[in-house]
């Protein structure tokens, strides 16, 4: 299993979601309807509880909080029109250069 088809198909799905008018039963679209602050607080909280199971809980825990926070970052994402796409290429134009000398090019 790799990661990149996964979201791929993810970020399509939501996509859909997002556009159906009618939000039925779907969390995407019930979430959507509540504004990006809902989903940016979603978000926010699905953040606290990978922390707090990366540092108290078993792997099972762990791995199933971070698949809750990619959800939730994908429908964020999504809501702003950004592709999983542009976040690869912004990760591609990083690969090979050292953490200390992009956090210098952005001067943070
Ligand atoms: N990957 C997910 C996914 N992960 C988590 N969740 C939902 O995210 C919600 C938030 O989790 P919480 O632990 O905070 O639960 P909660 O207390 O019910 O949430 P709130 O009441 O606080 O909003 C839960 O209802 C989960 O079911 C997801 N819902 C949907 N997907 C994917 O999105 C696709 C579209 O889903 P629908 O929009 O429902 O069709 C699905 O096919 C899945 O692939």
């Amino acid at each position: 299993m790799t990661i990149g088809p996964t979201l791929m198909q993810l970020e399509t799905v939501v996509k859909d979601r997002l556009a159906a008018a009618d939000a039925g039963a779907s969390y995407v679209a019930s979430l959507a309807a509540k504004g990006r602050g809902k989903i940016a607080q979603k978000l926010g909280e699905e953040a606290v509880e990978t922390v707090i199971a990366a540092l108290t809980e078993d792997d099972a825990a762990l791995t199933g909080e971070a698949a809750d926070l990619i959800f939730h970052l994908t429908v964020l994402l999504s809501e702003r029109g950004i592709g999983w796409d542009a976040v690869a290429a912004e990760l591609a134009r990083r690969h090979g250069t050292s953490g200390h000398a992009e956090k210098a090019a952005r001067n943070d």
